[in-house]
């Protein structure tokens, strides 16, 4: 059922823009996983590990599992939920796989309807585990033909895949982490949750080494002053900084940079004038203004 493409993808964390630390903290988690075959025996664990990558689009996420697989040499399975038809057909797949593995469900929030609170009794979320295995058993015994069920997910991930052997990891992405189910995402399932947030300086000196092979150059204290100000994500520092033609210098990749950065620095500026004249507004009407109601009236 899956088809086999060589992994051929050149992301490393080398070449990710990331903070130090926190590049080297998944970097030792990851690789402790690798290593600990003996722990997770010992224990009585299976030898698995959840990854949760959230955060807004183009901030590395995808890079970060390419990454990750080029590290380990692991394998990686490209999860689409969607085009699973449904539990059984997601327990085939899944025992499919090999160890040495890395199974990706991409925009998890987007997949299915993985996303709302489950079942509340007595109006308290199903919070212990007891309770929580009995609504999963419930719900899959109801699921017959229909699509993957957040049930079905959570049973494999707990299930019948920790029973399969062999080290393998899970990685989950998603732009909305607020969106997902805490049962989805609680530690155990995915045991790591790790950020991936807005370009800083740091990342930039990484991208401006990989796409220019600059180290220092006199205009990156303006672009480190910029950083500060406004957000900007490493996809957009990255598209910047390539050279659109033979003639483009790296000055001129910076110069790139520099202009989008001050750009969104005026685009923010105006939003945060137009949002205080709104304030101002109501108040010398005298009238009452939720804060929908003033983001609504600042777009306008
Ligand atoms: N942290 C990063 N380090 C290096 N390059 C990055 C990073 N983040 C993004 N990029 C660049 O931007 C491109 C898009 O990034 P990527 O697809 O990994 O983002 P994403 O967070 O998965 O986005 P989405 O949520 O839209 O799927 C990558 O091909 C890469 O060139």
């Amino acid at each position: 059922m899956w088809s086999h493409i060589v992994f051929e993808h050149p992301a490393t964390f080398g070449t990710m823009a990331l903070e130090p630390d926190k590049k080297k903290e998944i970097i030792e988690d990851l690789v402790t996983f690798s290593e600990s075959k003996e722990f997770y025996a010992r224990i009585g664990k299976a030898w698995k590990r959840g990854y949760l990558l959230y955060g807004p689009p183009g901030t590395g996420k995808s890079t970060m599992i390419a990454a990750m697989a080029n590290l380990l040499n692991y394998d990686v399975y490209d999860l689409e939920l969607t085009a699973v038809k449904d539990n059984t057909e997601l327990r085939k797949l899944l025992i499919e796989t090999t160890s040495k593995s890395i199974i990706v469900i991409e925009d998890i929030d987007c997949s299915l309807d993985l996303t709302g609170q489950r079942k509340k009794k007595g109006g308290k979320a199903m919070a212990d585990d007891e309770k929580e295995r009995k609504e999963v058993k419930e719900e899959s015994s109801n699921s017959g033909n229909s699509k993957v069920t957040l049930s079905g997910l959570l049973n494999f991930i707990d299930g019948l895949w920790s029973a399969c052997g062999g080290e393998r990891l899970i990685v989950f992405t998603t732009n909305y982490v607020e969106k997902l189910d805490p049962a989805l995402i609680r530690r155990g399932r995915m045991d790591k949750h790790i950020e991936l947030s807005y370009c800083g300086f740091e990342g930039f000196k990484v991208l401006a080494k990989n796409y220019l092979n600059l180290e220092t150059h006199p205009l990156f204290d303006a672009i480190d002053w910029l950083m500060k100000e406004v957000k900007i994500t490493p996809a957009d520092v990255a598209e910047n900084l390539m050279p659109k033609s033979p003639l483009d210098d790296a000055e001129k990749c910076l110069w790139s940079l520099i202009q989008a950065l001050e750009e969104a620095k005026e685009e923010a500026e105006a939003e945060a004038t137009a949002a205080k004249k709104v304030v101002e507004q109501s108040q010398d009407g005298g009238g009452v203004c939720s804060e929908n109601c003033l983001a609504e009236k600042a777009s306008e």
